[in-house]
């Protein structure tokens, strides 16, 4: 199990390293408008899970959720913290 802040310093660690086969930097490369288009489908794939389908399908549609959320971050350059103070 990941939590949400290692998965974080995880994904800023392949954003500075760029490894071979990230699906993170591939991400990355494609850009804000790319990662906001899978931002809008991971929150429809988890409306939908959380209607439809079972509690396990539910949170695992949520957990792409935060990952595509940070992917965003990490695009955009804001910290935890940038986020953290709206909360
Ligand atoms: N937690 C995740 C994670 N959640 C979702 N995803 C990606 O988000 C997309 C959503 O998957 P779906 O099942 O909805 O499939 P899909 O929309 O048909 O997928 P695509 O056609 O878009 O690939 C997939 O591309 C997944 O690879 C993730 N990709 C990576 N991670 C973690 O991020 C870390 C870094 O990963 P890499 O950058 O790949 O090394 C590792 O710990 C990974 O486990």
């Amino acid at each position: 199990m990941t939590r949400f802040e290692d998965l974080f310093a995880q994904l800023q660690e392949r954003a500075a390293t760029r490894p071979e086969g990230s699906g993170t930097v591939a991400e990355l490369d494609r850009g804000v408008h790319f990662i906001g288009k899978k931002l809008v489908e991971e929150a429809a794939e988890a409306w939908m899970a959380c209607e439809h389908e079972s509690d396990e399908a539910a949170c695992e549609e949520l957990s792409q959720l935060l990952y595509h959320a940070q992917v965003m971050m990490i695009a955009k350059g804001y910290t935890l913290d940038d986020v953290y103070k709206y909360l």
